[in-house]
């Protein structure tokens, strides 16, 4: 037996990461916990100092956490999932607020299951505190990525505690957690062959706040809020200090208009009454001149890696509008995902640790390879649905047929639970891949669509045969039918 000193060591390998936001800290957490030695740069100053609490929450749309997102906290520690959870309020269904004040609730699942209302503050603050806490892990804050050399494995820095002198780091592995503007991702388009589509929708949002009422939530805290008008909706989510968060989205033009000749206060008399009357009219004067008007965007990009140097994960990989509550949720299943296949191939080459930080560099290309070949898909996918998700958030929960459908689904998913999913459930209670998700979901549109086509015929034939008998037979029934052929104009 080898004296320990002697014992093959794991190399220590070294990752960079880029962008200190939600996924970013969390594949920090991920990496040092599979042996990685880690270093996070982010270009803003620490948010968990006070001094720096800056205006980035008021741009902030809620954040839904739901399925994907909790298993990703599970699989680092389940201890920490259950401190996210202690700070999560559970949204059962939506809330439907219709223009004469009725409120009507659509659960989101026959079984109870529920998205969480978590504010992004609180969220990046617990896993920065975690990520701090990893061994191996060094953050450095103040940082601004400037460029990378993946060849050499080469990163530089801005470090604006220097004035802004330039830091180079070297890395086994770059990830690009940097956002939807991310330059690790205009690095590596710079660099090799890479696809990437972004679109600017025709719609913005503004935010406001509705204060508690009688020491109480003014509306129900387990719920989300919609105010569905067609064309342009308010919603809001309920925070742990009683108040919700609401944002209007609407078209540009909508909010051009108001500019040039509108008042947003009889704006929402008109269109939201009930919510006027709970967030006061000066507060909605206020809040809306002040608060910036966000634009929203989408983007896709194809591969998500760089050789076997770099990754993106999160926005820098696949931006999209927030109508799912899915964005971040995509983001720890990235890491979750790409942590999944690395253990994978170090298993499969006969590692049976757990040190990823063990991959040979051909064992690292090929994560990364089935990562973007896997992920490039599945991200696609629900960035689509998320687009999709504001026409039913705005418009169609207002439609009877969507919501007999939604009924419909329900009631076939209480009885089948496992057969027949509905797409909601599937994309936020399940870990299905977003992909298949889409391919099932369009079989059971298929089967609905037939079954309700054979349901009807039978109901026809079932309903001549009857109302044969009831006339003494087929002959009897054709006569009545000829005699009201004939009497029709
Ligand atoms: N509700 C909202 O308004 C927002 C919500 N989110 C949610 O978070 C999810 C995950 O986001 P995630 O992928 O972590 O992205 P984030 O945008 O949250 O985090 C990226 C971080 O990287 C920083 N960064 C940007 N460029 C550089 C650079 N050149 N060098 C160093 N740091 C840089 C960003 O700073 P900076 O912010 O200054 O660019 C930001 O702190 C999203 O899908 C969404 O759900 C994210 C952003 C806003
Ligand atoms: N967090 C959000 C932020 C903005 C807009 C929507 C959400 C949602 O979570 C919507 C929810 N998934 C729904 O479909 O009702």
């Amino acid at each position: 037996m080898p004296h320990p000193s002697h014992a093959p060591r794991t190399p220590e390998r070294r990752a960079v990461i880029v962008g200190g936001g939600l996924v970013g800290s969390l594949a920090a957490c991920y990496l040092a916990k599979r042996g990685w030695r880690v270093d996070l740069y982010e270009k803003r100053p620490d948010s968990r100092k006070p001094d720096n609490r800056d205006s980035a929450e008021h741009r902030s749309i809620n954040l839904a956490i739901s399925e994907r997102g909790l298993s990703a906290l599970r699989r680092l520690d389940p201890a920490l999932e259950a401190r996210v959870k202690d700070l999560v309020i559970p949204m059962y269904g939506r809330m439907i607020h219709a223009l004469d004040g009725q409120q009507t609730s659509h659960r989101y699942d026959v079984f109870g299951k529920h998205i969480n209302s978590i504010g992004r503050g609180a969220l990046i603050q617990l896993l920065l505190d975690e990520a701090d806490r990893c061994p191996g892990v060094a953050l450095h804050f103040g940082h601004e990525f400037v460029q990378a050399d993946f060849d050499s494995g080469q990163a530089v820095f801005r470090d604006a505690a220097r004035g802004g002198e330039h830091v180079t780091v070297g890395a086994d592995l770059i990830v690009g957690a940097d956002g939807a503007f991310s330059q690790v991702r205009q690095r590596m388009m710079a660099k090799g062959m890479m696809n990437y589509s972004q679109t600017y929708i025709e719609h913005g949002y503004c935010e406001f706040s509705m204060p508690p009422r009688r020491g109480d939530f003014a509306l129900d805290p387990n719920h989300l809020h919609i105010w569905p008008r067609g064309s342009f909706m308010l919603i809001a989510l309920p925070n742990p200090d009683w108040t919700f968060t609401c944002t209007l989205f609407m078209p540009w033009d909508k909010f051009g208009a108001l500019a040039a000749d509108g008042d947003i206060v009889s704006f929402f008399r008109t269109h939201f009454p009930d919510a006027l009357q709970l967030m006061g009219e000066d507060r909605v004067h206020a809040e809306y001149t002040a608060n910036p008007k966000g634009s929203l965007m989408y983007l896709k990009c194809s591969p998500h890696t760089h050789s076997h140097r770099a990754v993106l994960l999160g926005d820098a990989a696949h931006a999209m509008v927030p109508f799912y509550g899915q964005g971040m949720n995509c983001g720890f299943e990235d890491v979750e995902a790409l942590d999944r296949i690395m253990i994978r191939i170090l298993r499969a080459g006969g590692d049976l640790g757990s040190s990823t930080a063990a991959l040979t560099d051909k064992q690292l290309r090929q994560a990364l390879d089935e990562y973007s070949a896997a992920r490039a898909e599945d991200t696609s996918a629900i960035v689509d649905l998320a687009l999709d998700n504001y026409v039913e958030m705005r418009a169609k929960v207002a439609d009877y047929a969507y919501v007999t459908r939604k009924y419909l689904e329900g009631l076939l998913h209480w009885l089948f639970p496992r057969q027949i999913i509905p797409l909601y459930t599937m994309v936020s209670f399940t870990s299905i891949p977003y992909t298949q998700v889409v391919a099932r979901w369009n079989r059971q549109t298929l089967w609905l669509h037939r079954s309700i086509t054979a349901a009807a015929i039978a109901a026809a034939v079932g309903g001549g045969v009857l109302l044969a008998r009831l006339l003494g037979g087929p002959p009897a029934l054709l006569r009545a039918v000829a005699r009201v052929g004939a009497r029709a104009p």
